[in-house]
């Protein structure tokens, strides 16, 4: 039997629904010295600093030795330029981590309300998201905030982490503040966590951590089948996924969402099908991205692989290297998506040749 990792789950799941506490009240007060642009020109705000100060401060107390692998870096912040921006998260990240929750966490971990910590300690618990990765050993992989530009527009985004041991993800947490709780009543609560556990199967939880709900991939009907795509088009091919779709003979319009809100979607069968091939301006996937959404699609019986039908590869480094896309689908579905995709390809490169 496949080990549990009861405690890394317990542990993740309560920094998790912190760092969504701290997304969600800060979205509505967001001003603009907030946000910086980063060099690859995506947006990051003071929400995606705190949420990782916070996510690595609890992981670092419960497993002092994991190296973590996250998005962001403190830099921007250790400049005086970046005083303002610093102060605010500092101020976010304690409000956050001294928070009483009522809702018993387990002591025993260092879960449950802590001590402030000083702008210096949280700048480091952001560094200590610094690691490089790679093939063996164990590590956590954080997106703070998955699909920043979706927390923006106050739509979709995702507070991602998962636990990788020898470049194999054993465990994935998703909170999704603003993911309607049942999408068939898209007006009605929303806000959730997805955990899926190598071996043992992924759920849906309350934002409390109550109330699992076991997921299963749906097997759909030729004429049910959809996509689940990226909003941005700069992000994901939207006219490749066009011609994939009009092979498959695919009526239902694709769902358009930001961030792994999409694997949790696809898990509880919202939508049939996760494509997202590259545009071809040589951007390499990163494992934060990707990492939680894929064991949580495959402990609900789906497949993930990229677009040559390989499994993704999360012992490169920070980055799944290089980018062939990924199709993550349920197990019939994946099998005639990734014959499409390979038409589509091939077709693309015929067409190129003919220039
Ligand atoms: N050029 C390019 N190609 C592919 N992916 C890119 C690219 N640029 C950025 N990113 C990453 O996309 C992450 C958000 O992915 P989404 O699927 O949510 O895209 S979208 O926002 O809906 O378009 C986004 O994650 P966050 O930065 O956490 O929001 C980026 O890591
Ligand atoms: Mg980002
Ligand atoms: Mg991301
Ligand atoms: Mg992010």
């Amino acid at each position: 039997m496949s080990l549990n990792f009861a405690a890394e789950e317990q542990v993740a799941v309560a920094a998790v629904r912190r760092a969504c506490m701290l997304t969600s009240s800060v979205f509505n007060k967001l001003v603009k010295n907030e946000t910086l642009v980063k060099g690859d020109k995506s947006p990051v705000t003071a929400g995606d600093f705190a949420a990782q100060a916070v996510v690595n401060t609890i992981l670092g107390r419960a497993f002092p030795d994991d190296p973590i692998v996250g998005e962001e870096d403190a830099n921007d912040l250790r400049v005086e330029s970046g005083a303002t921006l610093k102060n605010r998260i500092v101020e976010l990240a304690n409000e956050t981590l001294t928070a009483e929750l009522g809702i018993g966490e387990m002591a025993e971990w260092g879960l449950g309300p802590g001590q402030s910590r000083t702008a210096d300690e949280l700048l480091d618990a952001i560094d200590r998201g610094t690691y490089e990765g790679g093939r063996t050993g164990r590590m956590w992989t954080l997106d703070p905030i998955d699909g920043t530009k979706g927390f923006l527009r106050g739509e979709q985004y995702a507070v991602c982490l998962a636990l990788i041991v020898d470049a194999k993800v054993q465990l994935g947490v998703m909170g999704c503040p603003n993911l309607p709780v049942d999408a068939s009543n898209p007006d009605g609560p929303r806000g959730c966590i997805f955990v899926g556990i190598r071996g043992h199967g992924s759920k849906q939880l309350t934002m409390s951590g109550s109330d699992p709900r076991p997921l299963k991939i749906p097997t759909f009907a030729d004429e049910e089948l959809n996509f689940l795509e990226s909003v941005e088009a700069a992000h994901s091919s939207h006219s490749f996924n066009d011609r994939v779709a009009q092979l498959l003979g695919i009526k239902r319009a694709p769902i358009r969402m930001d961030s792994q809100a999409k694997y949790c979607c696809l898990a509880r069968g919202d939508g049939g099908v996760y494509l997202r091939m590259p545009t071809g301006v040589g951007y390499k996937e990163k494992i934060w991205d990707h990492a939680s959404g894929s064991v949580l699609v495959e402990e609900a019986g789906g497949v993930i692989t990229d677009s040559r039908g390989e499994p993704l590869d999360f012992g490169l480094g920070r980055t799944l290297g290089e980018n062939y896309g990924v199709i993550a689908a349920g197990k019939a579905a994946h099998v005639k998506v990734l014959a499409a995709v390979k038409q589509a390809k091939e077709e693309e490169a015929k067409s190129k040749g003919n220039l």
